[in-house]
């Protein structure tokens, strides 16, 4: 009772400017909250039921919205999932198991499926049609945040190689339906190209990946004639094949058991080094994309561009 009497009081000793202000003050913050209810679809869910078919209709049609912004939709970047086999160390070469989830893997075909054009080689010329590459290619844009995450991934992989100024060629996916294939080729090119961005430094692909994203394919091997590690471990028995678990297996050449190839596992990458310190390719690197039997394989290409003095 005291109380009450007490705000009383308060309240008749306040000129009408004061009472103001102090309704204000205590009413701003509601005032906010409801806003912002209002501004995250939180409003309905406030009215009572009967109230809320009202509102149904609009707030229904605004979530729609947002479902038609597919190629921004993933953002999350999950921490990896990797772990990695070196295959041979002298050309460095490294069999990279999960580098990205099948979540992932069918998250990036999606971004640039609508793109695929057939393949070109990219030479100091310009692009160009060879007959050897008969897969078809799509650009996939490095600020979806899917592939700005696995950019990152793969230069946390690549560790002490690149600088931070450094960057990735714009990332390209490559699809192989049955016979389609890309022959003998590296990826470094033999002149270092200037960077298009007027300093008139110039650049080569000092290392690759190729993540397999679809397997839904027999045969389509990445096959590499010149890395001999397993030529070597089968003078030993073999052991170190058996070890990959079907994984990595002897290629053929010219009729003879040559080199090592690489089954399409989706989410499983090669990684690679092209170019040795002084900026020299190694052409123990040369590999192709093994016709494709029957079905589809779809990989993609990350290549980590370095600087070079002359
Ligand atoms: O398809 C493959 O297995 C390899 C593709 C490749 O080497 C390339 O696109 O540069
Ligand atoms: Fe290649």
């Amino acid at each position: 009772m005291a109380k009450k009497n007490s705000s009383k009081l308060l309240l008749s000793k306040l000129s009408a400017a004061e009472f103001w202000a102090l309704a204000v003050f205590f009413a701003l913050p509601l005032a906010l909250t409801a806003l912002t209810a209002l501004f995250s679809g939180g409003v309905p869910k406030l009215l009572p039921t009967r109230l809320q078919t009202y509102l149904s209709k609009a707030t229904s049609q605004a979530s729609a919205d947002l479902s038609v912004a597919p190629k921004t939709q993933y953002s999350s970047c999950e921490a990896h999932q990797y772990t990695s086999e070196i295959v041979s160390l002298d050309p460095l070469v490294i069999y990279i198991n999960n580098f990205t989830s099948i979540q992932e893997a069918e998250e990036l075909i999606k971004l640039g499926e609508d793109d695929f054009e057939d393949s070109f080689i990219s030479r100091s010329t310009g692009l160009h049609k060879v007959s050897g590459r008969t897969s078809q290619s799509a650009p996939l844009e490095p600020t979806y945040p899917l592939v700005s995450c696995i950019l990152t991934r793969a230069r946390t992989f690549m560790g002490a190689m690149l600088q931070p100024d450094e960057s990735f060629s714009i990332p390209q996916l490559v699809r192989y339906a049955p016979k389609q294939r890309y022959d003998l080729h590296t990826d470094f090119w033999p002149q270092h190209q200037v960077v298009n961005d007027g300093s008139g430094r110039r650049f080569n692909r000092v290392a690759s990946f190729f993540v397999f994203l679809r397997d839904n394919c027999t045969e389509g091997e990445t096959y590499f004639p010149a890395v001999d590690v397993l030529d070597r471990d089968a003078e030993r028995g073999g052991g170190i094949e058996k070890g990959f678990g079907g994984k990595v297996a002897r290629g053929e050449k010219d009729g003879a058991t040559k080199g090592v190839k690489f089954k399409p596992i989706a989410g499983n990458a090669i990684f690679w080094v092209n170019m040795d310190n002084e900026g020299r390719g190694d052409r123990r690197l040369v590999h192709a994309g093994l016709p494709v039997g029957e079905g589809e394989k779809i990989g993609m290409n990350l290549w980590p561009r370095k600087f070079y003095s002359e």
